[in-house]
């Protein structure tokens, strides 16, 4: 049966008739890479209808790179060509104060993964600035920068959100928290967390070396800037971290186990050299074990999978793993993530979140959510 379209309109603002914008969010973006440049041709090509249709008017006041940043950015099409607009220096201090203005909400949206970065998320939110952001560093790093980041949060009323943390844009933290903030209680959680290596698993079948295929995941913008995050485990165990910190656990980086499919001889290479050498060819130190591993794999009748699980007891591993055919995860495809989630309320099945799980477009997309959160609390509050 056919059901109306507008039966099935989900509950958000009802589309506004007034061309003119009631409210505006000013933002700033930090890091404009293969994530931060789609973020922000997602907000030029939505700029007009959520004007339109939601009276939002989003003002892009400022672009921080490592070195340098572009402000007054009173381009209405939100230009980056060379030449439309002026370069200085970067100063993050200088940046974040001139996003925030003189009044009216504001938010700085990191996307870059940079620990210079993350460090100064406190202190933006104790001024009054929103935050959101992409990078894991702050919700899986030190625990006292981590604390001092919700402390801040429960102190006034600046958001940080970090949905694309976890699984780019699909819903896992804010499914979380909805248990949690109705009462239900975490157990356990098992998945696959890396839309790297979920697609580097489905892709590697004998025919190219594994790093042939890394080569073309780096082209594709789902692996970390630097792809040996991704292969080391240490994306993945960051991911966990984020979730059972979410849940309340205490969980740091070092706790979790990680198996690592660096060599060592890779693994002590500078980014960039890593980068060359991925660049020119076959990695014989990282094609030849995982070579090994698939065929062991395919000898038993199983297949090659990246997985996490954090137990009832708080242990957390990240490691590949050969599983058989008919395990629900030996199905996965192309960077499908797949989070299930036990707790009290969903004990004999799990809730399960499942779909794309890397890339510039889907986590933007993340991004780009969480700022509507934003200011969608706050018209809430006016
Ligand atoms: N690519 C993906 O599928 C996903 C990425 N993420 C996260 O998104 C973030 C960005 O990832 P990508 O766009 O792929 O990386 P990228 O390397 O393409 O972009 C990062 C940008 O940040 C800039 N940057 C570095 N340090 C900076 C600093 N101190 N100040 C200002 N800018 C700085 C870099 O120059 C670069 O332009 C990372 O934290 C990553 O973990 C999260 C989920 C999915
Ligand atoms: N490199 C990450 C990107 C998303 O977090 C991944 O492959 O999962």
């Amino acid at each position: 049966m056919d059901i109306p379209a507008s039966s099935v309109e989900p509950s958000r603002p009802r589309p506004r008739t007034a061309a003119l914008p009631t409210r505006t969010l000013a933002l700033g973006v930090i890091g404009p890479g293969r994530v931060g440049g789609a973020l922000l041709e997602q907000l030029r090509a939505a700029r007009t209808r959520l004007a339109t249709q939601l009276g939002l008017a989003l003002e892009l006041r400022g672009v921080a790179t490592r070195h340098r940043m572009w402000l007054d950015c009173d381009d209405p099409q939100l230009d980056r060509r060379a030449g439309a607009q002026t370069w200085r220096p970067a100063s993050l201090d200088a940046f974040a104060a001139h996003v925030r203005g003189l009044d009216g909400p504001a938010v700085l949206v990191d996307c870059s993964a940079s620990e210079a970065v993350a460090d100064r998320y406190a202190d933006w939110l104790c001024t009054g600035l929103h935050v959101v952001t992409p990078n894991k560093l702050a919700g899986s790093g030190p625990l006292p920068r981590w604390q001092a980041i919700r402390a801040a949060v429960a102190a006034g009323s600046s958001r940080w959100r970090h949905e694309a943390t976890v699984c780019a844009g699909l819903p896992v933290i804010q499914t979380l928290r909805d248990l949690l903030d109705t009462g239900d209680t975490l157990h356990a959680i098992d998945g696959m967390l890396s839309g790297t290596l979920a697609w580097l698993c489905s892709r590697h079948d004998g025919a190219q070396p594994f790093s042939m295929l890394l080569r073309e995941a780096h082209a594709q913008g789902y692996t970390e800037p630097d792809p040996r995050e991704d292969l080391s485990g240490t994306d993945v165990a960051r991911k966990l971290v984020i979730l059972a910190r979410e849940a309340g656990w205490s969980l740091s980086l070092e706790d979790v186990e990680v198996e690592s499919l660096v060599p060592p001889a890779l693994a002590a290479l500078s980014t960039d050299a890593f980068l060359d050498r991925l660049g020119q060819g076959g990695l014989a130190g990282l094609d030849i074990p995982l070579a090994e591993r698939l065929a062991r794999a395919r000898a038993a009748g199983c297949r090659l999978r990246h997985v996490a699980s954090l137990d009832t007891h708080g242990r957390a591993r990240v490691r590949l793993e050969a599983l058989p055919a008919h395990h629900p995860f030996a199905h996965s495809r192309l960077t499908d993530n797949i989070v299930q989630l036990r707790s009290a309320r969903y004990c004999d099945n799990p809730l399960i979140v499942q779909g794309p799980g890397a890339g510039p477009q889907v986590t933007a997309a993340g991004v780009f959510a969480d700022v509507l959160r934003i200011a969608e609390a706050q018209e809430a509050r006016a």
